[in-house]
């Protein structure tokens, strides 16, 4: 990947893949059609497709490109007859072993080498309370086989670690057993599974209290379809965001992006450094709030990333690495551990990729902290190892975007997980001419 001449034009984003995922588990356990409009064709999406086809949804793609789904209903989910792979998608992985759990079958979990490497003792403690049985790998790691229960037991569990992944396993369960499940939040994380619970008629409340966001879900529940529009993904918009801040004269407006507060961090980070980020169109799409964004060239300058922040940006932290590049100074981003079980340890993986690329980067245990270089090109010119990591391979190809040398990804195919038009989009904003 060369340096972009220029970057403009206005583009799209595909379908957020949190909620694509959360509208094919609920449209599969709704009974009746439902109907998705947007969905993210990506590869972890489309794992989770199979998977619910696999325990007996079925689930088309019309040839306009809506997908519809006719559900087997709350407590119908049928025994697979072979593993479910789920790829490289944790999302996928964590929160079917939820659903799984509170359903009298049993299920083996396989994936690609990086989710093989993800840790899952987070969902197996809580489903193990609820009644659910596990055989895993030694270190709570796939392949993994499941055995739900059925009823199981409703519990209340405190989150020991901000994850929308494991509240949502929780939840899932919850929604097939009988009683009050109650999941405690003491860090609020994406809310995408309330809100889409709450809009399939499930019996979901959510209460602040001292200890966090109080949440709890009365099951059996019964589910009704619903016609979804998927909103733009602003995790895949990030990559633009910064861009467009750090190409000279870039001016790009990335249409219909999803701007629910619990995932906009990274347009608050990148605007207290500095970047020219307007806000148009405000709307709500689907239940959800969306705007379009334009971004124009600006100078970068550090910041000490508020560690409140980190929610809602946890999965952006990589391309904020290549935004801090580029700023005058140094940026410190702390409180950010999670970041090292994701599809590889991402602060290592960026710590290295850039220092490969000549930009000055420190390692903490929880976060990183890079020297930018003050909006003037990095030296770039080394080959990347993108670990079977979407994002690690997309920030590098932002990173190449003013860099004094071309990088190379040692592998790009990882892209298709979360991204498949990412390249396409590149060249459309004139990067690849
Ligand atoms: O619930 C979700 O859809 C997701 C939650 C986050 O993971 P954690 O729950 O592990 O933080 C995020 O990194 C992932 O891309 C999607
Ligand atoms: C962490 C991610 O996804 P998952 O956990 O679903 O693999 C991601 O998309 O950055």
């Amino acid at each position: 990947m060369r340096a972009a001449a220029a970057l403009r034009g206005t583009i799209a984003v595909p379908g957020d893949k949190s909620i694509s995922h959360r509208s094919l588990m609920l449209s599969a356990l709704a009974v009746g059609e439902s109907r998705v409009e947007g969905l993210l064709e990506g590869e972890d999406v489309l794992a989770t497709a199979a998977a619910m086809r696999a325990m007996g949804a079925d689930i088309v793609r019309q040839d306009d490109g809506v997908w519809v789904i006719h559900g087997v209903g709350v407590g119908g989910l049928l025994q697979p007859e072979t593993a479910l792979d789920m790829g490289n998608s944790g999302t996928s992985t964590r929160l079917l072993m939820g659903l799984v759990a509170s359903h009298p079958i049993t299920a083996t979990f396989i994936g690609d080498a990086s989710l093989s490497k993800r840790p899952m003792g987070r969902v197996i403690d809580p489903l193990s309370q609820m009644g659910a049985q596990f055989q895993d790998t030694p270190g709570g790691r796939l392949p993994m086989m499941v055995r739900g229960i059925n009823p199981a037991v409703p519990i209340r569990y405190t989150l020991p670690v901000a994850s929308a992944q494991v509240k949502s396993a929780i939840l899932l369960a919850g929604l097939n057993t009988p009683g009050e499940t109650t999941v405690i939040e003491p860090v609020a994380t994406r809310d995408h599974s309330e809100r889409m619970l709450a809009g399939f008629g499930a019996d979901l409340t959510v209460t602040p209290s001292p200890e966090g966001r109080v949440i709890t879900i009365r099951g059996e529940a019964e589910l009704k379809p619903q016609n979804i529009v998927v909103p733009g993904d602003p995790s895949s918009a990030a990559f633009w965001l910064v861009a467009a801040s750090i190409v000279p004269g870039a001016d790009v407006t990335v249409t219909n992006v999803g701007m629910n507060p619990t995932r906009t961090g990274i347009i608050a980070a990148l605007k207290m450094m500095g970047a020219d980020i307007t806000e148009l169109n405000a709307r709500i799409v689907g239940g959800e709030p969306v705007a379009d964004l334009r971004i124009r060239h600006a100078p970068l300058s550090a910041i000490e990333v508020p560690p409140e922040l980190t929610p809602s940006m946890i999965d952006e932290y990589p391309v904020l690495f290549v935004a801090a590049a580029y700023a005058k100074g140094t940026t410190i981003a702390r409180g950010a551990e999670e970041l090292r079980v994701k599809e590889s340890d991402r602060i290592t993986a960026m710590a290295e990729a850039l220092g490969a690329c000549g930009v000055v980067c420190k390692e903490f245990e929880d976060g990183m902290a890079v020297t930018g270089t003050g909006g003037e090109s990095i030296p770039g010119g080394a080959t990347i190892a993108t670990l079977l990591d979407h994002r690690i391979a997309m920030s590098m190809t932002i990173a190449a975007l003013h860099a004094r040398e071309p990088i190379t990804l040692d592998d790009a195919a990882p892209v298709a997980t979360s991204y498949p038009i990412f390249f396409d989009t590149l060249e459309k904003l004139g990067a690849l001419a």
